[in-house]
């Protein structure tokens, strides 16, 4: 059977402004060192996923983990390189998805859909769902100011959770709301990854989380790719080297 791609990613480099030295006339004096400026948290990674593939990733702190999801997500531009979708819809479950702060959680959800790349008739279809999910009872028709951490992240995760896209990103999700919210949550994540048409990538630190559910992990270091392969070897060498380093 043919194997069909559904991300693939080709030397992509991502880097941030080095805010210390984003003064016009630091700018000016070091001209000629534009480059030094900046800080390259992305070093040319290059990767694919198979339609329906689990990936993992790992890696330690910083190692660019996240940068890489954003990007995958379209909220970073990369550098140089290129990633392509094939035409697949994505979304990132992420704990810090940019809500308007005057709108009502209600509002938001529409807003958020629509930016997923839905309709707004599609949005209404499954609003009720979300407001359920995301049990914030009447607080979902205040200004999303209103709310605690704990509840903007509930309502970033069911608007993600309920608008099924063809690829999942999800960002150390695990560990969103309350006890209750937090099991009903990794639930919802299981059954949402069950689908066998459904392509994911799961950023963790937890090692049991990635060998029970991921079919690939990766290996992140210093903004490269350390190793890719089966999760069980990949995992055994990452903790023996995070143990010697
Ligand atoms: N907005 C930013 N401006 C400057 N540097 C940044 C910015 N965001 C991230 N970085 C740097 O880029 C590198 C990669 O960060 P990233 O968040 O991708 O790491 P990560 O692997 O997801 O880490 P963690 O496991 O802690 O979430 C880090 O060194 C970080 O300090």
């Amino acid at each position: 059977m043919e194997e069909k791609h559904a991300i693939e990613v080709t030397d992509l480099v991502i880097s941030y402004q080095n805010l210390k030295k984003t003064s016009i006339k630091k700018n000016l004096l070091h001209f000629n060192r534009q480059k030094a400026d900046r800080f390259v948290a992305v070093k040319g990674i290059s990767f694919y996923v198979r339609e329906g593939e689990i990936l993992g990733i790992i890696g330690k702190n910083g190692c660019g983990k996240s940068t890489t999801l954003n990007a995958l997500a379209g909220i970073f531009s990369p550098d140089s390189g290129t990633i392509d979708l094939h035409g697949h819809s994505i979304s990132l479950l992420s704990i810090g998805v940019g809500f308007q702060r005057e709108m009502t959680g209600r509002e938001n959800i529409t807003l958020s859909g629509m930016l997923l790349g839905f309709s707004e008739e599609q949005v209404k279809e499954k609003e009720a769902e979300i407001v359920e999910f995301a049990e914030l009872g009447d607080f979902i028709d205040m200004p999303v100011r209103t709310y605690s951490s704990g509840m903007y992240s509930k309502l970033a995760f069911s608007i993600t959770a309920i608008l099924e896209t063809d690829i999942m990103l999800i960002d150390e999700v695990l560990s969103v709301g309350d006890q209750k919210f937090k099991k009903k949550s990794y639930e919802k994540m299981k059954s949402l990854i069950s689908n066998k048409d459904r392509t994911v990538i799961i950023v963790s630190h937890s090692l049991d989380t990635l060998e029970e559910l991921c079919d690939t992990v990766m290996w992140m270091h210093d903004g490269q790719i350390r190793r890719i392969g089966e999760p069980k070897p990949v995992l055994e060498e990452y903790v023996d080297f995070m143990e010697k380093n």
